[in-house]
């Protein structure tokens, strides 16, 4: 997950690969509620791993259910049989309307019918949706719960005993959110001593939603009639939970739904693939593919996988009621910027309930890139983009409009004229973690940039001076990759001396780098599977590679492995040469020096540091020898850029040093 401040996106231009979906938050959460409240252990596999499924788990833990993590990733879900194990818990639910509104219904009835007290929070976010129709609702029934901040919004408390009345017809609003209903239908199997009745007022509104629980609550032992016209719905008397023992969580189709979205835009050669829903799911937002195929994409589908590629292009253009989508949909309203004019998003009011006021949200960030976007109180309308603007795009702590705006760093495929292709910013990534955390980095497996759109910032400079310092530190606050090229040297020279090669043979020690098995994984660097990464920051590892650097045979050996780091989203290139001659098209280079002295320090401390003794007079005779090989070597010889800047660091803490790389930085972003 990309715990930074923005990730840029670098103009984005084909799509193909494959893509496993993370597990169904909707259905994770439900699962672990009926789990939880069930007699015995369910097994839960795939379960979804992200902020909404771990607060549902800590609030689980509180209440008195056992949690096991089992070896084959399975989780064992002991649950509590309907008796929390604890009269009183302070809940903190964060941003999942999935767990505020389920356990809000089944705690108020708990504490009436067991007595007890539970205070449900979240973030302040959470603090401002309604959840008036569902307290009304259980209110309705006897149960006594107290709004703690504004009335008809949490923070909850809910107590007991008191005395319920299950013999009328329990009413809910349904035109506002399906959850309140789903709260219902999930807590009162659990004092079901007659038929009771739920009755919804307004038309029901995201009914597979409802759909998935009632699929759920069946799974757990419990059958819920219901009307055809979705108004009435009986839990029959003596309903109790039993677990089925094994569930299964099918992959999320609401994330699907941006991969069948880049397949409709970006595959146009060879599909994407998407591994975990298909036709056998019970999502309802796998209706996405209805859109998606009437915007143009071309669809394959399987029980539980889907193809996507470029049908027509550019999009179709769409006029469509997403009542049944609601939360797929925000993602045909990026789609739009490709279609071939204005598509209108209508029956979504719900959006503005949601993580944030999403109509607004989008229709903000829309006109960010430049797009002419009209808005009404349950509408949207969204006209294509042929100009783009390079734009940073506020995400709103909201996983969706993190997820959906990736898409708008297409634009080149929309606009090909050479250089119309803008990238666009997304800030605070991390909010993907609601549902997605590995989101990002998903979609880097399966798209594709030009080359030389792949930014790349180098740091080169003379032995000791803090390069690979600075770079592991710039290329954290931007998310972007490590080339350390020392580190490749140093295997070479270290290689080539085990094998008792000459190292002043140039060509012999060349022909041995096409044979290396070397591999870096989790900050180690693996050569032949054995970890060499202590042998490598020796002194003596550093001299032998600054020998070997020195052949232009081992230069050009050692060439394309170093630009096949040039990866998405960028990169931070560390060593002697990567200005001048690796990548010498960089927008931003860098000439890292220090005084001898100081790096002869810095190196002493840092050998002290791990426990190697070290003189700092030999220290500094050796960096300085080493320097003087690496300046005067004819092949790719240290040396600044032309166009670097220098940055001599020797009164500098890391941090200032940083700091001033990221804003020359920013100072080349188009933001
Ligand atoms: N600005 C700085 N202020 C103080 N110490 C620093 C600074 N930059 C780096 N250092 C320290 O100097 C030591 C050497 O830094 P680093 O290993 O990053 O240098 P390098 O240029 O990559 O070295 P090499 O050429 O051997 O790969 C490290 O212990 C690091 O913490
Ligand atoms: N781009 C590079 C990187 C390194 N070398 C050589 C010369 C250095 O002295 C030696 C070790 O590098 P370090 O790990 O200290 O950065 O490797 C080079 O020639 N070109």
């Amino acid at each position: 997950m990309y715990k930074i401040p923005f990730l840029d996106l670098p103009p984005l231009r084909g799509a193909a690969g494959t893509v496993v979906l993370p597990g169904s938050k909707s259905i994770s959460n439900r699962v672990l509620l009926l789990a939880g409240l069930s007699d015995g252990v369910t097994r839960v596999h795939d379960l979804l791993a992200s902020d909404d499924t771990r607060v549902m788990l800590a609030a689980l833990q509180e209440l008195g259910c056992k949690l096991d993590r089992q070896a084959d990733g399975v989780l064992a879900v002991t649950g509590i049989g309907g008796r929390p194990r604890t009269e009183a818990a302070k809940l903190f639910l964060g941003n999942a309307g999935t767990a505020m509104r389920p356990l809000t219904a089944a705690l108020a009835l708990l504490a009436a019918t067991q007595g007890g007290s539970f205070e449900l929070s979240g973030v302040p976010r959470m603090h401002e949706r309604p959840i008036g129709d569902l307290v009304d609702a259980l209110r309705g029934l006897g149960c006594d719960i107290a709004c703690l901040g504004q009335e008809g919004y949490p923070p909850l408390r809910l107590s007991g005993p008191a005395r319920l009345t299950l013999d009328a017809p329990v009413r809910v609003r349904g035109d506002v959110s399906s959850q309140f209903l789903t709260a219902l239908l999930l807590a009162l199997p659990l004092v079901a001593t007659n038929d009771v009745v739920i009755e919804v007022t307004g038309e029901l509104i995201s009914k597979p939603y409802v759909h998935i629980t009632l699929e759920l609550l069946a799974h757990f032992g419990v059958q819920v009639r219901r009307d055809d016209d979705w108004q009435r719905f009986v839990i029959p008397a003596g309903s109790r939970y039993r677990s089925p023992g094994e569930v299964h969580i099918e992959g999320d189709a609401s994330s699907a739904s941006y991969f069948v979205a880049l397949g409709a835009i970006a595959a146009a050669d060879a599909p994407v693939r998407i591994e975990g829903v298909g036709s056998a799911s019970v999502q309802g937002d796998v209706r996405f593919l209805e859109a998606a195929q009437a915007m143009g994409a071309r669809v394959e589908i399987g029980a539980n996988w889907l193809e996507v590629r470029r049908g027509a292009w550019p999009l179709r253009a769409l006029d469509l009621d997403c009542n049944h989508i609601p939360d797929a949909a925000m993602t045909l309203a990026v789609m739009a910027l490709y279609a071939d004019g204005p598509t209108t998003l209508r029956n979504i009011a719900s959006w503005r309930v949601k993580e944030t006021d999403r109509i607004a949200a989008m229709a903000a960030e829309l006109r960010k890139l430049d797009a002419e976007v009209e808005e009404g109180p349950d509408w949207l309308r969204v006209h294509p983009l042929k100009a783009w603007r390079p734009a940073s795009i506020h995400t709103y702590d909201d996983h969706r409009v993190a997820m959906c705006f990736s898409l708008a760093a297409f634009n080149g495929l929309q606009d090909d004229r050479r250089g119309a292709a803008v990238p666009v910013r997304i800030l605070d990534p991390q909010c993907v973690a609601k549902t997605f955390p590995d989101y990002f980095e998903t979609l880097f497996g399966v798209v594709r940039a030009e080359i030389e759109d792949i930014p790349v910032i180098t740091i080169d400079g003379p032995t000791a001076s803090g390069k690979g310092t600075l770079t592991d530190e710039v290329a954290k606050a931007l998310g972007y990759h490590v080339l350390d090229s020392g580190a490749l040297y140093r295997v070479t020279g270290l290689a080539a001396s085990r094998a008792g090669i000459d190292l002043d043979d140039g060509e012999a020690v060349a022909a041995l780098v096409p044979t290396l098995e070397l591999r870096f994984q989790d900050g180690q660097a693996l050569l032949d599977g054995e970890d060499v990464s202590a042998d490598l920051r020796l002194e003596a590892t550093g001299l032998m590679a600054s020998q070997v650097g020195a052949h232009p045979a081992v230069r050009r050996a050692l060439h394309q492995l170093q630009l096949d780091f040039r990866q998405l989203p960028g990169l931070v290139a560390d060593g002697r040469d990567m200005g001048t001659a690796i990548f010498p098209a960089a927008p931003l280079k860098v000439f890292l020096t220090a005084s001898a002295a100081t790096r002869a320090e810095r190196r002493h401390k840092q050998l002290i540091s791990k426990g190697l003794s070290a003189n700092i007079e030999g220290l500094r005779a050796d960096l300085e020898a080493r320097d003087a090989r690496d300046k005067g070597r004819s092949a790719s010889p240290l040396q600044a850029a032309a166009d670097a800047i220098e940055l001599d660091n020797s009164a500098q803490t890391i941090e200032q040093s940083r700091d001033l790389v990221l804003s020359w930085w920013r100072d080349r972003r188009p933001f």
